[in-house]
């Protein structure tokens, strides 16, 4: 369960006053997600979600994601809506972090999915992709190429608490992505961190995306690797082409990849699983005392990349784009 910061109730109250949302009727953390600390709220005038900014979100960055959200919806991207108070305000403070009440989303996040899925998630991404053209703010990826090194360099010494091999695996892969990382690829505002749980289902058919805490602006097919490696592996982690195939086709019926994303494909899947590895390597080193939390694991972005590692073209992953 993410729930770092504990909400009192007459703190609550007072703040949920400077909104028009009715009275409160019941406040229960979220048994889900890493990142954040979320709360269901139900009020007299319906259910709401209460999120409380934590460590790895800059304030900075919050009217960003906040009206990316916004401008999402006007271009027909149901994602949750940030509600203001009656002063206007979508972000105010709560429990001494920033704060923000969203709409809820009707939906289920389907934790094995299946090619169907795969299919809808790249149908989905491709017109959140269209979708972000025109937003008028910037956002540089925080959790690029050049942020690795710095992430992992303080960890580096406990990597064999994890896997014998993760210290001499992740210092190669960084000498070799800094090297050859591309910089020139169409490029746009990106989800990056559109994993099976921020994408709600009814049925077979998508409701709603969730989590633009890491959206920012960078290579599209940087955030089709990034799906592709949360999307497109099986349980023991191993690569299901049929999903790849689901997932990369339905995406680009609606953007057709160039030759230099297709190129780039093998290394780009290579860069999102360290990026992910890194990121769960060094929360599971450092989990906050106190807080309700079940840390990702980091061998399960470990076994991709080493997959990754084998692969030279796109052919390698059943695809002929
Ligand atoms: N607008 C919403 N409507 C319905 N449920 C929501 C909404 N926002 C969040 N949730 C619920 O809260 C959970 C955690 O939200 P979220 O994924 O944003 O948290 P996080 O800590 O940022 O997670 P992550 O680990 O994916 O980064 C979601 O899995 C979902 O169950
Ligand atoms: N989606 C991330 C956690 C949230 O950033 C992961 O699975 O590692």
């Amino acid at each position: 369960m993410a729930v770092y910061t504990q909400v009192d109730d007459a703190e609550l109250i007072a703040f949920l006053s400077t909104y028009d949302i009715g009275d409160l009727l019941s406040c229960k953390g979220i048994a889900e997600g890493v990142e954040n600390s979320n709360y269901f709220l139900h009020t007299s005038a319906g259910n709401f979600i209460l999120t409380l900014y934590e460590r790895r979100v800059a304030e900075a960055d919050l009217p960003f994601f906040l009206g990316l959200m916004e401008h999402l919806a006007t271009k027909g991207v149901t994602c949750p809506q940030p509600v203001r108070n009656r002063a206007g305000a979508a972000l105010g403070r709560l429990a001494g972090r920033p704060a923000m009440i969203a709409t809820f989303l009707d939906g289920y996040a389907v934790h094995h999915p299946e090619p169907a899925h795969c299919a809808a998630l790249g149908d989905a991404l491709a017109r959140l992709h269209l979708a972000g053209a025109g937003f008028p703010l910037r956002r540089e990826n925080a959790l690029s190429v050049d942020a690795w090194r710095g992430l992992f360099a303080p960890a580096a010494d406990r990597a064999a608490e994890v896997a014998d091999d993760l210290r001499e695996t992740v210092e190669s892969e960084l000498d070799l992505l800094e090297n050859r990382w591309p910089r020139d690829l169409p490029r746009g505002v990106i989800h990056a961190d559109l994993f099976p749980d921020n994408v709600f289902f009814l049925g077979d058919k998508i409701s709603g995306l969730i989590d633009f805490y890491f959206a920012c602006c960078d290579a599209f097919a940087y955030d089709l690797a990034i799906c592709f490696n949360a999307w497109c592996f099986d349980a023991a982690h191993a690569y299901a082409p049929e999903k790849g195939v689901a997932l990369l086709e339905a995406y680009a019926r609606l953007r057709p990849l160039t030759p230099a994303e297709i190129d780039a494909f093998p290394l780009l899947a290579r860069g999102a699983a360290l990026r992910f590895l890194l990121t769960r390597y060094v929360d599971w080193l450092n989990v906050p005392e106190g807080a309700l939390v079940r840390p990702k694991d980091p061998r399960e972005y470990l076994a991709k990349l080493r997959f990754h590692r084998t692969v030279s073209d796109i052919g390698g992953y059943g695809l002929a784009l």
